[in-house]
């Protein structure tokens, strides 16, 4: 089998105690029916052999020197480029000291699409506890990576976007305590998540004109004013100014009613103001097939919607499906990327 890309994507080592040597593994097993483009794994082979050997499977690993290797042996093995996790890892059991591999191979995979090695990063989950402990000074990839992409200084504000063929949203605050969304939540914020998700829906989606909801903070989006007033004073500012900028975007929808099936009709995308007011609906109605997408970087970053789940790894219980859609989607978005002259 050819493949026609020339470049890989750049597929992350994630938590090695975690399910994503289990999804990479089943994954790769998969890419014929699955017509999944190449895909390099930066990781541990010794780790990524024992998981398969743990889950019954037999999987050729190929180690690679360059990227470029990994488009050649792809439908023989699955390419590794070496980033060695230095302890012993159960899996289930996460180890602060294999944290520097993790970000290690994060780092490695944005340095392959930024030198043109790669097509796209896709990331496999992470522990955001066990790093924390670890001493890892951001929230998440989303806020890491944006870091990694830094110019002169200057890092772009990155985007959390969830999405899926029945719903995609997008939470304006991400991972901060809910009594801080209020505080965090600025005009100023808000107008930048709406002109970026509005553009890169263009760009990377291909959508002409996307229509974008916005939902209020407080129950029934505030009853003008009378159950808070964030709607009044921060969130219809932005959208007002959004709109006058020619952006298709309406609201302050309450969030209850935002997401049933007509209403999801008239919407693109839901902004929503914290974390689990999108992924609470997102992963109700997607949470197999969801990938998350970080907008508003130079390059092309997507994740399956899913975590480590620790409870699971190497039992054979965990399904690849949205670690397969987020390689496809990759795929897909760095084609546009490549063909955008905007
Ligand atoms: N992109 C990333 O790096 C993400 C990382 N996380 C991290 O993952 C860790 C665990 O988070 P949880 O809230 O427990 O969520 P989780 O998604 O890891 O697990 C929730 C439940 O779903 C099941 N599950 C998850 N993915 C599955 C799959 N592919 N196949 C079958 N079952 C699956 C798990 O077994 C568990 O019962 C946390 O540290 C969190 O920060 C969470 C979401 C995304
Ligand atoms: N809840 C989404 C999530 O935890 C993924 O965050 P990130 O690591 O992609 O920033």
């Amino acid at each position: 089998m050819s493949y026609p890309a020339d470049k890989p994507l750049a597929l992350t080592l994630g938590d090695p105690a975690g399910i994503g040597l289990d999804i990479t593994l089943l994954a790769f097993d998969a890419r014929r029916r699955e017509g999944l483009q190449p895909f390099v794994f930066l990781g541990d082979k010794q780790l990524l052999e024992a998981r398969a050997k743990a889950l019954g499977l037999s999987v050729p690993i190929a180690t690679v020197a360059r990227p470029q290797e990994a488009v050649e042996v792809f439908a023989n093995a699955l390419p590794i480029l070496p980033i060695p996790v230095p302890v012993a890892v159960t899996p289930g059991v996460p180890e602060a000291a294999a944290m520097p591999a993790v970000t290690a191979s994060i780092e490695a995979a944005v340095e392959m699409v930024q030198s043109g090695e790669a097509r796209a990063v896709v990331t496999n989950p992470i522990s955001k506890s066990c790093l924390y402990q670890a001493g890892f000074e951001f929230p998440g990839h989303t806020e890491y990576l944006a870091a990694l992409a830094a110019q002169n200084g200057r890092a772009p504000h990155p985007v959390m976007m969830l999405a899926s063929d029945v719903l995609k949203v997008v939470p304006t605050t991400i991972h901060i305590p809910l009594k801080d969304v209020p505080g965090a939540l600025t005009q100023e914020l808000l107008a930048k998540t709406i002109a970026i998700t509005d553009r890169d829906l263009r760009r990377r989606f291909g959508l002409a004109r996307p229509r974008l909801a916005v939902s209020g903070l407080n129950p029934h989006a505030g009853e003008d004013g009378a159950l808070g007033r964030e709607e009044v004073e921060t969130i219809r500012g932005a959208i007002v100014a959004a709109q006058e900028a020619g952006i298709d975007v309406s609201g302050p929808y309450p969030a209850d009613t935002l997401f049933h099936t007509a209403a999801r009709e008239r919407y693109d995308v839901a902004i929503c103001m914290y974390h689990d007011q999108a992924l609470i609906p997102f992963k109700t109605l997607a949470f197999e097939v969801g990938v998350n997408v970080t907008l508003g970087l130079p390059f092309v970053r997507t994740s399956p919607d899913h975590g480590t789940a620790f409870d699971i790894a190497g039992t054979g219980k965990a399904n690849p499906r949205s670690l397969i859609e987020a390689l496809r989607l990759a795929d897909t978005m760095s084609a546009a990327v490549a063909g955008d002259t905007g």
